[in-house]
């Protein structure tokens, strides 16, 4: 006999009320509709269901005080980091580039569905964007597994203006990609690399972000 019970969704951890404030509401919406759905339009395995919120919808959540101003998300996928950070951040303009159409129905859905007005849905490939007239300058890039550094910059850095930023999720080999990465870091000037560990001090798994400056 097959054990058929379902995955359980993850209960919501405490500090989730203190990562969205008094967006709680509209991040619980999300990750309730990314349960409900998220297996079968692709966008999930059942496997995500019993750590959904500290393996995605927190760490996410965590980049929120970085921002500022007209930020795109490169490759959203299911919405994950974009759709949070518009949540989190209802002062900050969020782009969510995805090019597959079933993603991009969803988080257009997701979106109306929740009322968000600081959010743009754009079907596209990043390195289609660059003097296409469709994305104005960004401020900053958000991305979060896409590719390993050495491709994912030359995607995202040529989005930003001069002075921006790219905000990369990254796992434990951050250092190493970076260390792979000189031969773009310099093409795209790139300055002022660092690695962030955010999470720890809220008793979360720790979430590494790659963020450097944009100097063209
Ligand atoms: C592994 S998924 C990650 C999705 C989401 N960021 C997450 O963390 O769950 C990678 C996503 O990047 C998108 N993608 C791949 N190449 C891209 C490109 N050149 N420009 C924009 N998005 C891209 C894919 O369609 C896919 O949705």
């Amino acid at each position: 006999m097959t054990d058929a019970t379902p995955p359980q969704v993850e209960a919501e951890p405490e500090v989730a009320a203190t990562l969205f404030g008094d967006r709680l509401e509209l991040a619980r919406s999300y990750t309730a509709s990314l349960a409900e759905h998220g297996e079968t339009l692709g966008l999930i395995g059942p496997r995500e269901l019993p750590q959904l919120w500290s393996r995605h919808i927190l760490n996410s959540a965590l980049l929120a005080p970085l921002l500022r101003g007209r930020v795109g998300d490169v490759g959203s996928g299911a919405g994950l980091p974009g759709l949070l950070l518009a949540i989190a951040r209802p002062d900050v303009e969020l782009t969510l580039i995805e090019p597959m159409e079933r993603r991009t129905e969803w988080l257009q859905s997701e979106v109306d569905r929740m009322g968000l007005d600081n959010v743009t849905v754009l079907r596209a490939r990043a390195e289609e964007l660059p003097g296409s007239g469709t994305l104005l300058p960004l401020d900053q890039v958000t991305a979060r597994a896409v590719s390993a550094l050495r491709t994912l910059i030359p995607l995202t850095a040529p989005l930003v203006r001069s002075g921006g930023e790219l905000v990369l999720m990254k796992g434990g080999r951050a250092e190493e990609e970076i260390d792979a990465a000189q031969k773009v870091i310099r093409r795209h000037r790139l300055h002022d690399v660092e690695v962030l560990e955010l999470g720890a001090d809220l008793g979360l798994y720790v979430t590494r972000v790659v963020r450097a400056v944009v100097d063209p």
